[in-house]
This record gives structure tokens, C-alpha cells and sequence, in this order.
């Protein structure tokens, strides 16, 4: 699904009605109508509904559901702010048709405005600014969000909490924007729902699909990308009856060392679990028993270090290596990885102390091959990019990372980031909370090793596997619960991850 700016959603509304043959007012109308549907659905009637509405479309937005939930006999009470006297065409002809429904309970704020009491079982409808915002909220817009954001109410947000810019907000003002319980997004959603620091304002969200033109979206330049369960379907190659293991590949993982063996064993277990043909794990002689009693399935390699990585294998009939899970940073294990990237001719996943050791020496980046996948999360990539104050920031360096390293970042978190050389964004819609656990990156390092001996390209196996490893997550949270689950069920629930996205049409 495509993430559109704000400046192409409007573009998209003006071209549906240039060329679908609807007329503004009508597409007002039906996002209007699911907009008062989502709200219904949630609310019943016992709950006063004070609508607050602004002076362009989404205050049209917002009193025209104000009449279809009037009509419907829930207690309505309705403010439209127009400061200015410059209301949209839309919004005049929803005050007139708001008027001839027979609503009295309007009240028109141009100057002075006396705020109603909200209490808890109130419902805000909060349509004050929607895509049109073009500058922070100041004045008394700023006053009438603080005033709302310190009630007790239940706030709606009728397409973007008013104040919250689609995409950046590194210069917004954060008590100046609405805070949503939920938010209900014409169309599309917008970019900076995406982001950590905006969830306490958009709360949850929900996409209403009102017809926008498939033609303006097909054709729209974007490169922002939410990943579907469909797309990742169809990525998945079918195997042959007369398949045999020499033909999903032989991977190198090069994992572990003392005290942190369990990471090998997580990222073997996980990659053994994706469909690979052959694992050989590269880990140092103190794991050596470890991997052979808990993952039967890999063969192991001896490191010459009994306690740490210290020399670089050979990579020779392997398909793609993966390293760094439980690797450590001793000084021999720098020079090995050092020596192991920059001789490296396979696709190559970098994770975890692998990325730590090269945030240490960032001189040495460009030794990383061109296409090598990095999987940081936010602490890694920040140890290398400096510190972001906002997530905006943090994607855009990111992203000039991929680029000057010609290399693909797996940026990982809620919505986990696949980032490709080029500038695409991939956001991940599975996985949960639940995951923020030791060991669940080593899994997701193992799945994407696991998928690229297989021949997945480095963008299919970024996008495959964070998608399936956020997928075996949510199983693994179904059957323990988010706070028991451990990185070893998600390891565990691999196999039900595939089977079911393999099921989905
Ligand atoms: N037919 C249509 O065009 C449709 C429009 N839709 C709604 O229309 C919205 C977009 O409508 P608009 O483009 O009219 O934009 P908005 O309703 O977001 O606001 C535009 C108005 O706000 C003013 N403004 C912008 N920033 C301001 C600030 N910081 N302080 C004070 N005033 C400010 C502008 O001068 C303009 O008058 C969408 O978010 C959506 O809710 C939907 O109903 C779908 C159909
Ligand atoms: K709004």
C-alpha cells in the first residue's frame, strides 16, 4: 500500500472528482457517511458527540457528520471556528444543509469562544484541520486542542489529529496538536502515523476507503510503502516434488562467542525454520557442544578461538553468511570481521555487534559490499548516524546511510523499515510489543540468512522475512501473551508463520 504526502492526497481528491465524474460535495458526503459509521460503531447514543470544525474540508467533513449522526438521534452539539470569515465551498454548504436538518445546537466562533464542559462520556469529533495544515497551530487554535487534549473526553480525529503534520513534524509544537483515542484516515494513512513519538496523538487508526481514483494512486511517484499480507504471498517460491535440499541453498552464519551462544542458536534455529537447505554455523570452539545438542539439523564449524570470532572462514560453497549475533567486540573478533567483509562475495547480512564494531570504526563502513543488508535497531543505527531527535530525522539519515553505503538498512522496531539503496521505504504492519525481547533481532537475522541462500533477493528477503518474523511474533504473543513470550517462541512459531501466510489468498 502506497503512503501518499498530504500535497498528493489532496491532488488525489481533485483528481477523482476530475475524472470519476463526483462532484466534491459527493465525495464529502461518502467519507461522511463511513466516517459516521466508524463512529457508530464505537459509540452508541448514551455518548454526546461535540463536533469542533474548521474552516476548510474537514470541518465539511466534520458537520456533515455532525447532520448524518444528528439524524440518527445521537446528541449532537456542534462548534465551527471561522476566524477568518473564509470558510471552503464545502464547509458553507454543510452549515446550510446542517441548518435545514433542523440542528440548533450550533454555535458559529468568530472571536471570543466560551468552550462547553467535556467530561469523560463525551466523545470529541475533531475536524478542526486535516491535510490543509500548513503551519503549526497557534492562537486560539492552540487554546481550543489544549483545552480539548485536557479534558477527559474520548477525542476522534476525523482524518489526522488537527495540528499533526503528514510527515514531518521536526518543528511542530506537540502540545498544539489534537490527542486522538482514534483517528479515522480518508484514503490512505499518512507517514508520520508511523512514527513512535506520534502515537500518543493519532492513538489508534483506521482507514476509510472512499473510492479516491486507483489511477491516481497507481500512477502517484511515492517512496513510502506499507507492506501487504498479498505481496508477500506471492514472493514465496514454490518447491517441486523433486525438490532436494541442494537446491535451497548452503548459508554461513557466523555467530556466538563466550557467554553468548544462545544468540547462534536463536538465529540457527530461526533459519532452519525458513526453508533453508544447509546451515553451517561459524561460532567459537566454547559453543561448539551447545549447537550440536540443541540445533541437530546445522553442522558447526569450528572458530581457531576457543571463547570468541577470531579468524574469517572461507566462503566458498556457501550461497550468503550472516554475522554478528552474540559475536562480542574483542579486538581480534574486529579484525576478523573486518577481514571476513571486506573479502566478502556472497550476500552478506551485517547485525548486532557486527554493526556495533563498525559504529566504533566508522571509517571502515565502505568496506561493507554494496547490497550487504544491515539490521540495526534504533540504538545501533544511532550509534553509527549520531543521535535523531524524532523519527522523521532518523529515517531521512537512514535513508542517506542506504544510499552512501549503497546498502539495504532493516530498521527495526514497530513498523520495522526496509530501506533500499535507492530510497525506498517498506514499512512492516506485522509483529508487536511483545517482541521487544532478548534475542528476537538474532531470530530475524537467521530468517533473512536463511531466505537469501535460498536466492531471494536482498529486498525480498528483507521484506519476507521482517514481514514473516513479525508474523511468528504475533502467534508466539497469541499463545503466551506479551509479556511472557520470549524470542525462542518466536523461533517456535516460524513454522506456523509460513504455513499461514502460504494459506493466505
Ligand atoms: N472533496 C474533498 O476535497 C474531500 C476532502 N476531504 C477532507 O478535506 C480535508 C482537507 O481539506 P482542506 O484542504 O480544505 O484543508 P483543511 O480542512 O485541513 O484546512 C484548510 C484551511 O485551514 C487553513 N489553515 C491551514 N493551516 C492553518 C493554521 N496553521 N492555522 C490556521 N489556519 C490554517 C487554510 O488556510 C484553509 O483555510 C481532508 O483532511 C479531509 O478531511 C475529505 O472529505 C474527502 C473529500
Ligand atoms: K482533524
Amino acid at each position: 500500500m502506497k503512503i501518499l504526502s498530504c500535497t498528493q492526497q489532496k491532488e488525489a481528491d481533485a483528481y477523482t472528482i476530475a475524472h470519476e465524474s463526483i462532484l466534491s460535495i459527493n465525495l464529502m458526503e461518502k467519507a461522511a457517511g463511513l466516517l459516521a459509521q466508524a463512529i457508530s460503531e464505537r459509540y452508541d447514543k448514551s455518548h454526546r458527540l461535540v463536533v469542533f470544525a474548521g474552516p476548510g474540508n474537514n470541518g465539511g467533513d466534520a458537520l456533515a457528520v455532525a447532520r448524518i449522526l444528528f439524524l440518527k438521534n445521537y446528541p449532537v452539539e456542534v462548534y465551527l471556528f471561522n476566524v477568518k470569515g473564509t470558510l471552503s465551498e464545502e464547509c458553507l454548504t454543510n452549515i446550510q444543509r446542517l441548518k435545514e436538518s433542523g440542528f440548533a445546537n450550533y454555535t458559529e466562533v468568530s472571536n471570543q469562544f466560551d468552550p462547553p464542559h467535556l467530561g469523560s462520556h463525551d466523545v470529541v469529533i475533531d475536524g478542526l484541520f486535516g491535510s490543509g495544515l500548513q503551519k503549526p497551530l497557534s492562537g486560539g487554535f492552540a487554546a481550543v486542542v489544549q483545552y480539548i487534549n485536557a479534558s477527559p473526553a474520548q477525542v476522534v480525529s476525523i482524518d489526522i489529529p488537527s495540528g499533526l503534520m503528514g510527515e514531518d513534524n521536526t518543528h511542530n509544537i506537540r502540545q498544539n496538536i489534537i490527542k486522538a483515542d482514534l483517528t479515522l484516515s480518508i484514503q490512505m494513512p499518512k507517514l508520520s502515523f508511523l512514527f513512535a513519538e506520534n502515537a500518543d496523538v493519532v492513538g489508534e487508526w483506521q482507514l476509510l476507503d472512499i473510492g479516491i481514483s486507483r489511477e491516481f494512486i497507481e500512477s502517484a511517484k511515492t517512496n513510502y510503502y506499507i507492506t501487504e499480507a498479498s505481496e508477500m504471498r506471492a514472493l514465496i517460491k514454490p518447491r517441486k516434488k523433486f525438490a532436494h535440499k541442494g537446491m535451497f541453498g548452503h548459508g554461513l552464519l557466523i555467530a556466538g562467542s563466550y557467554g553468548m551462544g544462545g544468540a547462534a542458536l536463536l538465529a540457527s534455529r530461526a533459519c532452519l525454520r525458513s526453508g533453508i537447505g544447509l546451515l553451517t554455523v561459524h561460532t567459537p570452539v566454547c559453543n561448539h557442544d551447545l549447537l550440536q545438542s540443541n540445533v541437530p539439523e546445522a553442522m558447526v564449524q569450528d572458530d581457531v578461538h576457543d571463547r570468541c570470532f577470531a579468524e574469517a572462514a572461507d566462503l566458498d560453497n556457501f550461497q550468503a553468511v550472516a554475522i554478528g549475533p552474540g559475536l562480542g567486540q574483542e579486538e581480534i573478533t574486529v579484525q576478523a570481521l573486518f577481514d571476513q567483509v571486506s573479502n566478502c562475495y556472497i550476500p552478506l547480512v551485517l547485525d548486532a555487534d557486527a554493526l556495533n564494531i563498525f559504529s566504533s570504526y566508522r571509517n571502515y563502513l565502505t568496506r561493507i559490499p554494496r547490497h550487504s543488508i544491515l539490521t540495526p535497531h534504533i540504538k545501533e543505527l544511532e550509534r553509527i548516524i549520531g543521535r535523531c531527535s524524532n523519527s522523521y530525522e532518523r529515517l531521512s539519515k537512514a535513508k542517506e546511510l542506504a544510499a552512501h553505503l549503497q546498502c539495504y538498512i532493516v530498521l527495526k522496531g514497530a513498523w520495522t523499515a526496509v530501506i533500499t539503496p535507492d530510497g525506498v521505504t517498506y514499512f512492516n504492519p506485522t509483529g508487536n510489543p511483545g517482541m521487544a525481547t532478548a534475542g528476537s533481532g538474532d531470530v530475524l537475522t537467521g530468517v533473512i540468512l536463511s531466505l537469501l541462500s535460498q536466492g531471494y533477493t536482498h529486498e525480498e528477503a528483507c521484506r519476507l522475512g521482517v514481514y514473516v518474523h513479525g508474523l511468528a511474533g504475533d502467534i508466539a504473543c497469541q499463545q503466551k501473551g506479551v509479556i511472557g513470550m520470549t524470542s525462542g517462541d518466536i523461533a517456535d512459531a516460524l513454522p506456523a508463520a509460513w504455513k499461514q501466510l502460504m494459506e493466505t489468498k
